[in-house]
């Protein structure tokens, strides 16, 4: 009760509280008397404010503090300091204006630059709840975004939070659309381009769409979650990084954007743009090399779309000063034979050590490091993609690897053999003898997911087919790999249920009475 003082209204006294939990979201938890009298209720949103922050949270009523008392879950001390006792005002925040423009964009009107700066800036000080950003997200997906509306969201995206200055030039760097299930090609492409003397700070998101995203799997290996200083030392030492994006203060929108986005699977076209290239903007990237897998099944479907996107990206870079290439590339099947982040990993791992794997990844990869290194002046035009393939196979990429794994943390001498992957498993076989003709790269993404990936990084499949290959009757299709038996499962029905692999020659559908 002594710091419980109600102020005119309904702001209140409080001393803070440090729970030990993780909810996903910022939340301030109040004593079931002291929300009754200062008349605040579950999921109001609420403004802790010292004298020098203003922090912004949802309420959750529970005796687990005593009046007087606040609840700070985890999540907020990740990204504020609050000490354990401090006193601290707590108020109701209101409504935020931002909501207004929400809604403007949901009727399909053009926002203007302070309306999507308030948003971006509402949704980094964690004003917008998830239920708001999912509206802004589906909204976008929905009406979409103009030129100039993705120009003002990258750079609102990128200036609401830390920017990097590398002291190397020129900086590469290289991003994939997503989409594409087993697209762990960038772990090849990195360390590629920096064995050739470029730079190339390269972060990544974790899965949107997908069952693991670049940062999902190289977390397998190493340490992804670096600070900026971090990374400007190791980038400064070794030309190369790869590390998650949501764990700095880069972008930080992006990440709060990418968790509605994931719920939801979608990824609408003007928010991904500004998601990429903002990353890009805050990390000083100049030359840029973006991935559109094309193909059904994936974000992209015609090579009309892509090209459309691809000057989209081109016209974006421009405006904000930065030069960019794109790669519309094969995304009709998976790259390589895994999906799922520690599958994922060992594939990437064994091509970048032997300097030989899947002809998909390899081609994939190769492909666009030769494109950047030619970008980077370090290979004459048309001589990329041999030189890429050379140190891929001289093992010098594998070298470049051992160093980005080392100084983010992780052990350089891991196996592929020794990487972890779900003892549960399944494998389905083939019904009937006849050649592959296509693999559903939707629902080899939802078994994955349904499976457990990317959380549980164990879970995925192994592809034992890829299109236009022969197989018999009772041959291995794919393999299944859980952590739980209830994943598995659930899996195994998903699978059943979407038959992700097609073979000529099979009864594709039985149609009854009408
Ligand atoms: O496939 P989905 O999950 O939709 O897209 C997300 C993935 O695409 C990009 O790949 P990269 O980092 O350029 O390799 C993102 O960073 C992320 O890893
Ligand atoms: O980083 C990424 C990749 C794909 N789509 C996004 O929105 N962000």
């Amino acid at each position: 009760m002594e710091y419980c003082q109600p102020f005119g209204g309904r702001s209140m006294k409080a001393k803070i509280k440090i729970l030990d939990v993780y909810t996903g979201r910022f939340v301030v938890v109040i004593n079931e008397k002291d929300a009754k009298r200062v008349k605040l209720h579950p999921e109001d949103l609420v403004k802790i404010e010292t004298g020098k922050k203003t922090v912004y949270g949802d309420v959750v009523i529970s005796n687990m503090v005593e009046e007087g008392e606040i609840g700070l879950s985890k999540d907020v001390l990740q990204v504020h300091s609050f000490s354990q006792g401090e006193i601290v005002n707590i108020a109701p925040a209101g409504t935020p204006e931002s909501i207004r423009y929400i809604k403007k964009k949901m009727h399909g009107a053009k926002l203007r630059k302070v309306e999507i700066e308030s948003i971006i800036k509402d949704i980094v000080d964690r004003k917008l709840r998830e239920i708001e950003i999912s509206a802004f997200v589906t909204a976008l997906e929905v009406n979409g975004l103009d030129m100039d509306e993705i120009a003002w969201l990258t750079v609102a995206m990128a200036e609401t939070g830390d920017m990097l200055d590398i002291d190397r030039k020129p900086i590469m760097d290289v991003h994939s659309i997503g989409g594409v299930p087993g697209n762990k090609t960038n772990i090849l492409v990195v360390p590629i381009v920096a064995a050739a003397g470029l730079t190339i700070p390269k972060t990544s998101s974790r899965a949107i769409t997908s069952a693991a995203g670049t940062a999902d799997v190289v977390e397998v290996l190493t340490n992804v979650s670096l600070s900026l200083d971090e990374i400007k030392r190791i980038v400064e030492k070794i030309g190369a990084c790869l590390v998650w994006g949501g764990a700095l203060n880069l972008a930080p929108a992006d990440d709060i954007t990418i968790k509605a986005e994931r719920a939801l699977s979608i990824d609408p076209r003007g928010l991904m743009l500004a998601s990429i290239m903002s990353k890009k903007y805050a990390m000083g990237s100049q030359y840029i090399l973006i991935d559109i897998p094309t193909g059904k099944g994936v974000k992209v479907e015609t090579m009309e779309e892509a090209r459309s996107l691809a000057r989209d990206f081109i016209e974006l870079g421009k405006r904000l000063g930065q030069y960019v290439e794109v790669a519309i590339t094969y995304g009709g099947q998976p790259v390589g034979h895994t999906v799922g982040p520690a599958l994922e990993a060992k594939e990437a791992l064994q091509t970048l050590m032997t300097g030989k794997g899947p002809g998909s990844l390899v081609e994939k990869a190769t492909g666009l490091a030769g494109i950047l290194l030619e970008m980077g002046g370090v290979a004459p035009a048309g001589m990329g993609k041999k030189m890429a393939r050379e140190i891929l196979e001289s093992g010098k990429a594998y070298q470049k690897m051992r160093e980005i794994i080392e100084e983010q943390g992780g052990n350089p001498d891991i196996k592929p053999e020794e990487i972890p992957i779900g003892d549960k498993t399944y494998t389905f076989t083939a019904p009937t003898s006849g050649y592959i003709t296509f693999i559903d790269n939707k629902a080899i993404t939802g078994i994955a997911r349904a499976a457990g990936a990317p959380e549980d990084k164990g879970a995925g499949l192994e592809l034992y087919v890829k299109v236009g290959e022969k197989v018999r009757e009772g041959d291995p299709l794919f393999k299944i790999y859980a952590e739980s038996e209830a994943r598995l499962e659930q899996a195994i029905v998903y699978a059943r249920r979407t038959e992700p692999i097609r073979i000529e020659g099979m009864v594709l559908q039985r149609i009854g009475n009408i």
